[in-house]
């Protein structure tokens, strides 16, 4: 069905939620997610590991079943949604761009820290040239004032991205922070602006309306709010909310509803919610992805995972290092068990 988007979502369930259930995406659930987000008129969906491309690993976890394997089966069923994925430099590489874009990827998000643009150059030429829609992604972007975070969309801009997003990853911004950077990125590009959320402070809607009230084109949800920490913005509750707000996304609220409740729900092994972690991801400004990493490091050195989470933020760790926090618990356990002697 053609129609004409006010916003475009890109529904990221079966990337950033696959950290949430540990990347253990099998085929046949990707199957059934994808003809149904396809049905329900979804513009894009991303289909990865929850770190990218090349993501699974002992450092990031391993995915139960080759991400390939998952882009593949989402294509052959998901009609005239596209299928994107997404990319950090040093972790995916141009080979697996190339191999998406056999498979029939549409779109290439290469996602960066805030203050890194710059190792997205060769990834966003590469997409490009294989003919992909183009995003850079700036992750953390609660970490950087907002001239620095201009300046790194600029970048992003000059390397050939169509859409430059500002990624809240640890969902520690408030309204009035995403509207001022939503608002500097759109007074300074040419391209299009995005905005990705994450609900740990439960702001995920406050700031993506405040978002497309700034301008914001491109938004990312989560069906069912299957992400990274508390999740995404629920993608079927932004399809409603923007109904009433008279902002056409062109996706089907009745196929969401029914997706999320048949499809997506009986996926989840405990609803998402903002449990006391998912809350001091937020609070403290952590990368969500880190949650379970830091809930297993909890279990193996018997250190409160509220304790871990604030010490990441006070050591400002940033994606990819994600060695840090068995590091901080261990060096926690030894403290504590000192103050204890
Ligand atoms: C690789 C990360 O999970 C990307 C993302 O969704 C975020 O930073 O948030
Ligand atoms: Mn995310």
């Amino acid at each position: 069905m053609n129609v004409k988007r006010d916003v475009v979502i890109t529904e990221v369930a079966l990337r950033d939620g696959s950290h949430a259930i540990a990347h253990q995406y099998t085929v046949d659930q990707v199957l059934r997610v994808a003809k149904a987000l396809g049905e329900a008129n979804v513009p894009y969906i991303e289909v990865s590991h929850g770190d990218g491309l090349g993501g699974s690993s002992l450092q990031y976890g391993l995915s139960h079943t080759h991400e390939m394997e998952l882009i593949e089966a989402a294509v052959s069923v998901s009609g005239n949604s596209k299928i994107a994925v997404l990319v950090i430099p040093g972790i995916g590489t141009i080979k697996e761009i190339k191999e998406a874009a056999n498979l029939g990827v549409k779109m290439a998000r290469v996602a960066t820290h805030v203050t890194e643009a710059d190792v997205s150059a060769q990834h966003l030429a590469v997409a490009k040239n294989l003919g992909l829609e183009t995003v850079g992604f700036l992750m953390m972007s609660h970490m950087a004032p907002v001239d620095t975070l201009v300046n790194q969309a600029s970048l992003m801009e000059s390397y050939g991205a169509d859409t430059v997003y500002i990624v809240d990853s640890a969902g520690a911004l408030l309204p009035h922070q995403v509207a001022e950077r939503v608002r500097a990125l759109r007074h300074s590009l040419s391209v299009n602006v995005g905005f990705h959320a994450h609900n740990n402070l439960s702001l995920a809607m406050a700031n993506t309306l405040a978002a497309i009230q700034e301008g914001a084109q491109r938004i990312d949800g989560s069906i069912r709010c299957l992400g990274a920490g508390a999740g995404n913005t629920q993608t079927e509750v932004l399809v409603a909310v923007l109904e009433h707000m008279g902002i056409v996304t062109g996706i089907d609220l009745y196929k969401m509803m029914d997706t999320a409740e048949d499809i997506i729900a009986p996926l989840l092994k405990v609803p998402q919610e903002i449990t006391r972690d998912n809350l001091v991801l937020g609070y403290a400004g952590v990368y969500s992805s880190f949650l379970l990493h830091a809930q297993r490091a909890s279990k193996r050195f018997g250190v409160d995972s509220r304790d871990i989470l604030i010490e990441l933020g006070k050591h400002k760790v940033v994606g990819g290092q994600e060695d840090m926090i068995v590091d901080v618990a261990a060096e926690l356990a030894q403290v504590q068990a000192a103050a204890r002697i």
